[in-house]
């Protein structure tokens, strides 16, 4: 019964009306939430906002004091062993053993599994192909944040969540991070992560979910949420110039918001050509997704 739902329902995660209280401080405020199978969604928002929660009942590890949730049919709260062998989670911090190898840890990890990826193959996925005989102990921070990925998908799972994937990363490892979640997407697995890092969702999400004070306050596809109909136009005033209503003025850098910005700039321009000036610093930018969410969440 519980089989053919699973296999009937097109979403991977579905929440409705989601209310989770520690004492009289409402963590989550009815939160409804839909996750596509295949999508990779990025729940954002400012310390408190209650991510770790809402993670957490959909794990499987806490308990909802209202609403539904379904997790690729299941309802996580009742801890199915077969619900937990078809999601993988990776924490920032797991209680690893340092003194074990890397890939008997993998083998351990695995052995939980009915259904297991070839151990090399995820060795190879995340980057430690070469470190399978290293204790945990000897690995690099960013090594031993791919050891934890390459634990929690060793078990070849259909939902893995991801709890800020690349905090503490050098650039160059949060690449080849990205480029690792790439590769899960093109596998076909749902992907819940939070992040911190806006260029992270831009990069890696389908769909952004912005939680503040336990409220989804914006929920939409990081070009949407990001690129909203107004630029924001800026340059250097010069002596003489007329500026838009509108317009302000900080340290000596005028800027005003546009949804026509062609329009606006021309008689700028037409004056700033007419008196053989330069306009510097002249820029016409579209509010990037961070410009959005600090003002969603300010
Ligand atoms: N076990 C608990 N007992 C009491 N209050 C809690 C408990 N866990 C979380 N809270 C409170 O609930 C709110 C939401 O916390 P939560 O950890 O879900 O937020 P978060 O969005 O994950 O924050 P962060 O980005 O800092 O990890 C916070 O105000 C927090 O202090």
């Amino acid at each position: 019964m519980l089989r053919g739902m699973t296999l009937d329902s097109n979403d991977a995660i579905r929440v409705r009306g989601l209310r989770k209280a520690y004492g009289d401080h409402v963590a989550l405020d009815g939160v409804d939430l839909t996750v596509a199978r295949g999508e990779v969604l990025a729940l954002l928002g400012p310390n408190g906002a209650g991510k770790t929660t809402l993670v957490e009942i959909l794990e499987g590890h806490r308990k909802a004091d209202a609403g539904s949730v379904s997790v690729l049919g299941f309802d996580p709260a009742r801890r199915e062993r077969e619900f937990r062998e078809r999601i993988g989670v990776v924490l920032q911090e797991t209680g690893l053993d340092l003194e074990i190898k890397v890939r008997e840890a993998l083998v351990l990890y695995a052995a939980a599994y009915p259904k297991r990826r070839d151990i090399d193959e995820v060795l190879g996925l995340v980057g430690l192909g070469d470190r399978g005989d290293a204790k945990a102990r000897e690995l690099s921070g960013g090594q031993r944040r791919r050891l934890d990925l390459a634990l929690g998908i060793v078990g070849d799972p259909e939902l893995v969540f991801l709890d800020e994937p690349t905090t503490g990363f050098d650039p160059a490892a949060r690449r080849q991070s990205w480029e690792l979640i790439d590769s899960l997407r093109a596998l076909g697995k749902t992907i819940f992560l939070t992040t911190h890092y806006m260029d992270e969702a831009q990069h890696l999400a389908d769909r952004v979910v912005v939680l503040a004070r336990g409220n989804v306050i914006a929920d939409n596809t990081p070009d949407k949420l990001g690129r909203s109909e107004e630029s924001v136009v800026s340059f250097r005033v010069v002596p003489g110039i007329t500026l838009p209503a509108g317009a302000r003025v900080e340290r000596g850098i005028a800027t005003f918001t546009s949804v026509s910005p062609t329009r606006d700039l021309a008689p700028l321009l037409g004056w700033a050509a007419a008196h053989d000036v330069e306009l510097e610093g002249l820029t016409v930018a579209r509010p990037t997704l961070e410009d959005v969410y600090l003002e969603l969440t300010a």
